[in-house]
């Protein structure tokens, strides 16, 4: 559908018909329509445009518009649930429609996602998910196409969110994994992906995937030295996290408001990348020089945190970062603190081998954090990871050569990819000798939590649907 072709369908008119609807036209365009609904309505169509990354761009336009309070609670809500739930809400979109999603014009499918999106996944009536969608497309596009999109919203009003899932899912006897990755609204190869992961158990599948479908509350870190996580969790109204000393859980509020986030005291960490960090800092390198790598280290966070760590144990920490753009990110992190940024590709840094500790957070399918940038889920394909995988063979084996005899590496990923996971730590152990797995488990736990609430071991993978933090893993190898 061409919406410019729907205006331009009048060109026949007499100029005073022209001049009436211009008239008409201007009245809904100036209409005070919902800013909420603006504004996730402009970050769905960047996101589809130009890959546009939906949590970064959202809050910056909350912040232009000065759209606050219930208005950006609601707009984050659309926004994200919208972008999250996209696949789902196209096949809904195509059976109301009568053809494929992707043969509707971009504006207008930005509309009827949104639109579809609060009928089927919100509580918002269906009045006002219909009228305020068909105002947004009539300002815009005009009559014909907001008549278009009414018709369509009212076919999906016709089903709640099961109705359309037991008409368009794959059968639960054919495909089970197809029909719950429906049901959660995610790609069916990630369903697939996190079933491997889970070794197999169709019943954590759908938690897995049903904590995935989930807004996460907003993780902080209170840097060790600077401030307690008790100190954090007071002036911010958050509370303490469970695994992690460092964490403090925000439910609600703009971190990006707190003095104690502006002055780079604490910052915006899930837990799950907390632990990892930390764990590298407790595994047992006997008489530690104080020499550590973090060898993937943009944007920063776990530099940060290594670095806060090092600096209150008097260490040092070099942080190899491929990308120039986010070694400039790591730089504004760590500022103040014992660490030392250098661009380069992690598998050729020029850094003199005997560090005590390297971390290894490997360039990964982010398939473990996809909670936290909703659009993710659509945009990644299968045939990125062999690509990755590579890669990160070769850090791995990189880091390995970089650690002194008695050091530990950590390798880590926010995937839980078996591919990207285990199997690389495997195949990259087959060629290395002389080195010691170590149980992951009692540093990620510390003295904090029980250890076996971990799984079997060596190695951690972590879960949102476990702890509550995004899909990190990790391995621990020491060097003999
Ligand atoms: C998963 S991210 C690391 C996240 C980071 N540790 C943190 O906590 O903020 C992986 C990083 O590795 C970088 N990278 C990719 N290839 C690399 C290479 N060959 N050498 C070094 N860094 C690389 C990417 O640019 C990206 O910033």
């Amino acid at each position: 559908m061409t919406t410019s072709g729907d205006r331009r369908g009048g060109r026949r008119d007499s100029g005073r018909r022209e001049d009436r609807r211009g008239d008409a036209e201007r009245k809904y365009r100036d209409k005070d329509i919902d800013p909420a609904r603006i504004v996730a309505r402009d970050v769905l169509r960047a996101v589809r445009e130009r890959d546009a990354y939906a949590n970064l761009l959202l809050p910056k336009l909350l912040r232009e518009r000065k759209i606050s309070g219930r208005d950006a609670g609601l707009a984050t809500e659309l926004t994200y649930g919208t972008a999250r739930s996209m696949g789902f809400l196209d096949a809904v979109i195509s059976a109301a429609a009568g053809r494929p999603a992707a043969e509707i014009d971009g504006p207008l499918l930005d509309v009827l996602r949104l639109g579809a999106y609060q009928l089927l996944r919100t509580r918002i009536g269906s009045h006002a998910a219909v009228s305020t969608s068909v105002d947004i497309a009539r300002s815009e596009n005009g009559m014909g196409p907001s008549g278009f999109v009414n018709a369509v919203l009212r076919k999906v009003s016709q089903r709640d969110e099961q109705l359309w899932i037991d008409e368009l899912a794959p059968s639960m006897m054919d495909d089970r994994i197809g029909n719950l990755a429906f049901t959660y609204a995610h790609p069916r190869w990630i369903g697939e992906v996190f079933y491997e992961a889970l070794d197999r158990s169709t019943g954590e599948l759908q938690a897995a995937l049903a904590a995935d479908d989930e807004r996460p509350i907003v993780h902080l870190v209170a840097r060790p030295g600077q401030i307690t996580a008790e100190e954090l969790a007071l002036i911010s109204g958050g509370e303490e996290g469970r695994y992690s000393p460092y964490c403090v859980y925000l439910p609600e509020g703009d971190p990006g408001q707190l003095d104690a986030v502006r002055e780079g005291f604490a910052g915006v960490q899930d837990e799950g990348s907390q632990l990892v960090a930390i764990a590298l800092t407790r595994a047992d390198v006997g008489a530690d020089t104080g020499r550590w790598l973090d060898l993937c280290a943009g944007p920063g966070g776990k530099a940060a945190l290594l670095g806060s760590l090092a600096d209150v144990e008097g260490a040092h920490v070099d942080a190899v970062e491929i990308s120039d753009h986010r070694a400039k990110l790591i730089e504004k992190v760590v500022d103040g603190l014992p660490v030392d940024v250098r661009v380069a590709d992690g598998r050729a840094s020029g850094l003199e081998p005997g560090f005590d500790r390297v971390l290894v957070d490997a360039p990964c399918s982010g398939l473990g954090s996809l909670r936290r940038r909703p659009e993710a889920r659509w945009r990644r394909r299968p045939e990125d990871v062999p690509a990755l995988v590579e890669l990160q063979k070769q850090l791995l084996a990189e880091a390995l050569r970089l650690v002194r005899p008695g050091g530990v590496v950590v390798y880590s990923t926010c995937s839980p990819h078996r591919a990207e996971t285990v199997e690389v730590v495997d195949a990259v152990l087959s060629e290395v000798s002389g080195i010691t797995r170590v149980d992951a488990r009692p540093l990620v736990a510390g003295d904090v939590f029980d250890a076996d609430s971990l799984g079997p071991g060596p190695h951690v993978q972590l879960w949102p649907h476990r702890q509550d933090t995004d899909a990190m893993f990790l391995a621990a190898l020491r060097k003999d």
